[in-house]
């Protein structure tokens, strides 16, 4: 049922002008991480996917420049890659990671959150809710291999993911920020953040707008491993090994046993998050407080 309900959340999505627009990448061949048959890359402009049948894994590329903001068509496009990767029997694993030097991702794209009508914030609500489902009850094993900062609904991405290696570098820090944005974690990240790091940590992490850099992540559990910055991608094969070699039908029943009840939350409250979220956001206070952040962010150049 909530399967049925996503794929046709997927599925309009896909019927979308712009995402029937969306093209295959042209051809590299690949893998460009090692091993393989040589199966061609594929994907869309903002995600890059280099196969490599012969590990049953693929790596999953962001590069929506300059800092992979979540856009509305960016979702869409990580959704259909993942879709693609989980109806292909060769894939057993992905690895997420950036092709934006510096940053793994910035989170929500503000300016889908700002100054647009109620009827957009919805259709953008749908669609990070549909990728927060998605990803967090993927039946393939989702590795992170964070290769830059990653605040907010960054940090939440990667969250989604069964195992989390980030880049030893102290620009690199993670964490739900949102408070600091004037705007609140909704439910949903809050219990996926509980599930990680626990009720306190969490609590004491979402009012202060903490982003966590390499080693604090490490030590409050945001991440499972830190490593020098150009062993990112090797570690999370390395792990991606381990985790592939149990048997895949008992790891995804333990999967879904452990997240579940989790994600049957939003399921079952899903509209009525969308119209808290509109609600929320549609607020003058809230308004001023993006756009102010926006502003910031612009002038800091200057
Ligand atoms: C009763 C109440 C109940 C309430 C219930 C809850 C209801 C729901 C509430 C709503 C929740 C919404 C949740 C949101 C989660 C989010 O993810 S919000 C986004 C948070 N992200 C950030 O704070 C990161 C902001 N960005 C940065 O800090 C920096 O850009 C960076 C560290 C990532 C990179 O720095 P640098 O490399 O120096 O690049 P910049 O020059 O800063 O940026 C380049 C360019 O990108 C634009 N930009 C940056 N981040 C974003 C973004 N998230 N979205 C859109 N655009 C972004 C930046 O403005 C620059 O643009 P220009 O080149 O100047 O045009």
């Amino acid at each position: 049922m909530a399967l049925a309900v996503g794929m046709r959340v997927l599925t309009r999505a896909l019927l979308r002008p712009w995402a029937r627009g969306l093209r295959v990448a042209p051809g590299r061949t690949g893998p460009a991480a090692g091993g393989g048959d040589g199966m061609r890359c594929f994907g869309s402009p903002r995600v890059l996917v280099e196969p490599d049948p012969a590990a049953g894994v693929a790596v999953v590329k962001m590069r929506n420049p300059p800092v992979n903001s979540l856009s509305l068509e960016f979702l869409t496009e990580l959704l259909i890659s993942l879709e693609k990767l989980e109806n292909d029997k060769t894939f057993h694993g992905i690895i997420l990671t950036s092709d934006c030097p510096g940053i793994f991702s910035a989170g929500l794209d503000l300016t889908e959150m700002c100054g647009r009508k109620p009827e957009h914030y919805v259709e953008y609500w749908k669609a990070v809710q549909e990728t927060w489902l998605r990803f967090y009850l993927s039946n393939l094993v989702v590795i992170a291999a964070i290769n830059g900062v990653s605040p907010a609904g960054g940090c939440l991405l990667s969250l989604t993911c069964d195992y989390r290696v980030l880049a030893n570098n102290p620009k690199y820090t993670i964490g739900l920020n949102e408070t600091l944005l004037g705007i609140v974690a909704p439910f949903w990240f809050k219990d996926t953040m509980v599930n990680t790091i626990g009720h306190r940590a969490t609590e004491r992490a979402l009012q202060l707008g903490l982003l966590f850099p390499p080693a604090e992540a490490l030590r409050v559990g945001v991440v499972d491993q830190v490593v020098p910055e150009d062993q990112v991608q090797s570690t999370a094969r390395s792990v991606m090994a381990q985790w592939l070699a149990i048997p895949d039908h008992a790891r995804q029943l333990t999967k879904t046993l452990m997240r579940k009840p989790t994600a049957d939350r939003l399921l079952t409250e899903r509209d009525a998050d969308i119209q808290t979220f509109v609600r929320f956001i549609c607020r003058d206070s809230v308004q001023k407080s993006l756009h102010a952040y926006l502003e910031k962010l612009k002038q800091k150049k200057g």
